[in-house]
């Protein structure tokens, strides 16, 4: 989503410096939207234009004409910051300890402006400096690729791997006990999850339990309204568990799924904080208990999260304000610091503006460069040097089975949907789309009739190749007919042969001539007219004895 604005501001840096000082149509948008331009008028002056992009440290900011073009995104500044580190590598053809030294500094000098703590930031260097040296050359990958991939992934870790889901209850209601010091959005939490869990088809109640600000309750009974769920109260006299046990015990006699318990922020953990907390806890059993933190505050959210954790035991985290110009620090470091899981972001002040924490979203956004890593994931899979010298080998000495082929004919399927990479890989751009559209509907076709050979049969495939009934208990599991598993035993000897035929041709080589294939296309129609004629030995010496039998075998 992106939304324009134009901010008309004074040409003089005196008035510029003013009006930012105030910027608050910026911020306004800011907070609503994930992706912001707006121009600026007014930055003619180096000195103006300083002056403009002050408020705005994590946005793009860029000259136009008389004014400037600020672009907001979230973690903007992590981004632009990570960005420099690879530029720094263009044009190396591997990555060494000595080329990535200087970005790595860049990827460190980053990650601190965005507020990671310092030995979060040294175990991440370490961890992607190790991994980025240890990985193979992958043929068409430029090694600046390859570091943002090993960065994704180190960052994807970082921030727990795997999305962490809300828990729920295996009998009577689930309470979600929502903690956090003044201010860092609770209440709207509650708003919004009650919002996010209805949407799952959940019922829920509210229970205001912060009788510290009366406003609270209000602004609970308000949002409550807004969402359609009921919101227990009992004023500001009770104590904060005696409401929260009531309000559960009114859930049950509802059959409510779900009770959200709102409870009191301080400025700052304090002991009476932690005590209520702890009282609400004993008298409710909450399934999950989770901390509210602010993005803006950095490491210090994940800190807090370390100390709640300590004092009362929380299951989660829920990080709000990540819309606008938060920096990153507090959503890359939580789960390193903490040991919990970040379960929620929020990026709006609205209720829809909640949605579950994805740790590999969030890696791509920060490096802004999801086409790169799914170009290097999917070259990855094609083009794993470890795996083309295992399938070498294989083919080399007459191995190649069904589980390779299989792998094969999936890998070019795969492809397909990534047309671009074929002419980047170099050798690769022989094969047409045609072939690859082709091999993407037969994959599917082949799948069936692979899986339901023994583990023995796909090992080697000669055993099909020989016995008929092997061949018809095959199509039979597979639904399909004789003739197409007698087609598909015969493909994956034409591939062997072919594939043979390709290695012997570029021994000595070091990429593949995929200009081979056609030859040795043409090679294997000889390959059968010779298997007919009984002509092979004298005229396919370089072929193995073996798969020559077997291919008359199969045609037995
Ligand atoms: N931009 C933005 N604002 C938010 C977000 N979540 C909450 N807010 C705003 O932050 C302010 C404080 O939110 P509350 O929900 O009242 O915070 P609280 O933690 O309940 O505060 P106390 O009851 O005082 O402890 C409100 O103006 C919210 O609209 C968010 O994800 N993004």
């Amino acid at each position: 989503m992106e939304a324009t604005a134009t901010l008309t501001l004074s040409s003089s840096p005196a008035g510029a410096r003013r009006s930012p000082a105030r910027p608050t149509v910026a911020s306004l948008h800011l907070r609503r939207v994930p992706t912001l331009s707006f121009h600026l008028r007014g930055a003619q002056s180096p000195a103006a234009f300083r002056a403009l992009s002050s408020p705005f440290p994590g946005c793009r900011r860029r000259r136009r004409g008389s004014g400037m073009v600020v672009r907001a995104e979230m973690f903007g500044q992590l981004t632009t910051g990570l960005e420099s580190a690879w530029n720094k590598l263009r044009g190396v053809d591997r990555l060494t300890k000595e080329n990535i030294a200087e970005p790595m500094r860049d990827i460190r000098r980053a990650l601190l402006e965005a507020d990671v703590s310092v030995p979060v930031a040294r175990s991440f260097i370490e961890s992607v400096t190790e991994k980025a040296i240890g990985t193979d050359v992958i043929r068409g990958v430029q090694p600046e690729q390859q570091l943002v991939k090993v960065v994704n992934d180190e960052l994807v870790q970082l921030m727990g791997g795997e999305v962490s889901d809300l828990v729920f209850a295996k009998t009577g209601p689930t309470v979600i006990l929502l903690a956090g010091l003044q201010g860092v959005g609770k209440t709207t939490v509650c708003a919004k999850l009650a919002f996010y869990l209805k949407k799952m088809g959940k019922s829920c109640m509210l229970v205001a339990a912060d009788v510290y600000r009366p406003a609270a309750i209000d602004q609970l009974t308000i949002l409550g309204k807004k969402v359609g769920v009921p919101v227990y109260s009992e004023g500001t006299e009770a104590k904060p568990s005696e409401i929260a046990k009531n309000g559960l015990k009114e859930a049950k006699s509802k059959k409510t799924d779900v009770v959200i318990v709102d409870t009191a922020g301080r400025l700052q953990v304090d002991k009476a904080m932690m005590n209520e907390l702890k009282e609400v806890k004993k008298a409710v059993k909450p399934t999950e208990i989770l901390l509210v933190v602010d993005a803006m505050t950095g490491q210090e959210a994940a800190a807090l999260v370390g100390a709640f954790n300590v004092e009362i035991g929380i299951t989660g985290a829920i990080l709000t304000k990540l819309d606008g110009d938060s920096r990153g620090g507090a959503a890359l470091s939580i789960k390193e610091v903490s040991g919990k899981p970040i379960k929620f972001i929020g990026r709006g002040e609205r209720v829809e503006d909640l949605e579950p924490f994805y740790p590999d979203r969030m890696a791509q956004r920060i490096l802004g460069m999801g086409d790169v890593l799914s170009f290097v994931e999917q070259a990855q899979q094609v083009m794993n040097q470890e795996d083309a010298e295992e399938l070498q080998k294989k083919i080399m000495s007459a191995k190649f089975n069904f589980n390779d082929f299989l792998k094969q004919t999936k890998a070019i399927a795969q492809m397909g949907s990534f047309s671009r990479i074929i002419g980047m890989i170099p050798g690769m751009n022989k094969v047409t789309p045609a072939q690859i559209r082709e091999a993407e509907k037969n994959v599917k076709f082949m799948e069936s009739m692979i899986n339901v050979m023994t583990a023995d049969e796909r090992e080697r495939p000669e055993l099909l190749a020989e016995s008929r009934e092997r061949r018809r208990r095959v199509a039979k599991d597979a639904g399909k007919t004789e003739q197409q598993v007698s087609q598909l035993v015969s493909q994956l000897f034409q591939m062997r042969t072919r594939m043979q035929k390709m290695m012997a041709g570029m021994q000595g080589k070091d990429t593949p001539d995929m200009e081979n294939l056609a030859e040795s296309i043409k090679a294997e129609e000889q390959v059968k007219a010779a298997v007919a004629t009984g002509k092979r030995r004298r005229k396919y010496g370089n072929l193995r004895q073996r798969d020559l039998d077997s291919m008359r075998g199969y045609r037995r």
